[in-house]
């Protein structure tokens, strides 16, 4: 668990965070989003004292930050950050294996938890051990980044714009590699991003922050529903809110099981978000889909009253 209590960030005179708040509960993802220069970053490297701050406390499980030593914190928190700040000359082995061995691992252990985080990482051993950063597309080596942040099993993640150089359909396919991940791992995650699309779609909590303060706080959907004013709004997308919030309900919540009706000829998977069925629906100006599974067989169907929300007539 991570607490921050009232914390603030001077440079100089500049106040750069305002005595913020914050818990995020083990296993939580969290996102912090705001416009530019709001403090998210700072924010961050606070946590993992990249950056002291200046008043406050910042606890880990209870215990102050400032209490841990440097190869404490190394272990207990794995950061990543948008260009990967990988070592352009050390290979991708040695780069993902750069914190056990600073850890003092035992070289066997070493090679060990590396070959095997390249292939959580889905990143074949043969193909990438010995690669070098600059031989590796800009996925590969966020990848990698990830990778290296993992490798000496920290509880927490902080990850900075990890995706943010990358391309759309990369960018999504990481995304769900990490929720996977962090399914599959329950690792405490604090992620900053501009794009408030991964940010609904990643976070458990979502922070929003301007001016180096936290202005509202709490799950997408909740923020999405009832922001605290105007600014929450359209940073939240305006008009746009309620395609973002169909973007977080998928068809299985919304779909019926099949009437007396024939099938609808048009399909959508259960496990698609209700914004991609409106789109189908739209797109072949149809008001009813069939739902189908993995496997591509029929198990209900979507109206488009269900799914506005309304009772089937
Ligand atoms: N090392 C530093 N020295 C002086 N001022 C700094 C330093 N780091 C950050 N700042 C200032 O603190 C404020 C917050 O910066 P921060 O990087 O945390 O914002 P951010 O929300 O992450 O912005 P962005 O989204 O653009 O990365 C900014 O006004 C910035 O200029």
């Amino acid at each position: 668990m991570i607490e921050l209590f009232d914390v603030t960030k001077r440079f100089g005179t500049e106040t750069a965070v305002d005595a913020i708040s914050l818990r995020v509960e083990k296993g939580e993802f969290c996102a912090l989003v705001g416009t530019s220069g709001c403090g998210k970053s700072t924010t961050l490297r606070m946590i993992n004292r990249l950056i002291e701050h200046s008043e406050g406390e910042i606890h880990l499980d209870g215990q102050p930050v400032r209490s841990f030593n440097e190869e404490l914190l190394r272990r207990r928190i794995g950061y990543v950050i948008q260009n990967t700040g990988l070592f352009p000359h050390w290979t991708v082995a040695r780069n993902i294996g750069l914190v056990p061995r600073l850890l003092k691992w035992p070289r066997g252990q070493v090679r060990e938890r590396t070959e095997e985080l390249l292939e959580l990482l889905g990143l074949p051993r043969e193909e990438f051990a010995d690669k070098y950063p600059h031989q590796l597309s800009g996925g590969q080596a966020q990848r990698v980044g990830v990778a290296r942040a993992l490798a000496a099993d920290p509880e927490i993640l902080l990850m900075d714009e990890p995706f943010g150089a990358l391309d759309p359909i990369t960018r999504e396919t990481l995304q769900r590699e990490l929720q996977d991940l962090q399914a599959r791992l329950n690792k405490t995650v604090v992620f900053v991003t501009h794009d408030m699309d991964e940010a609904l779609a990643l976070a458990d909590r979502l922070v929003v922050m301007h001016q180096g303060r936290i202005i509202q706080q709490g799950r997408p959907i909740d923020l999405l529903h009832d922001p605290v004013d105007a600014f929450v709004e359209s940073l939240l997308g305006g008009m746009d809110r309620g395609l973002k919030e169909a973007a977080l309900t998928r068809v299985s919540e919304r779909m019926a099981p099949f009437g007396p009706r024939l099938l609808a000829s048009e399909r959508i998977p259960y496990r698609a978000p209700l914004s991609q069925a409106l789109s189908v629906m739209l797109w072949h100006r149809v008001e009813r889909l069939t739902v189908v599974d993995d496997e591509d067989i029929p198990i209900g169907e979507l109206s488009l009253r269900r799914l506005l929300g309304a009772k089937p007539s």
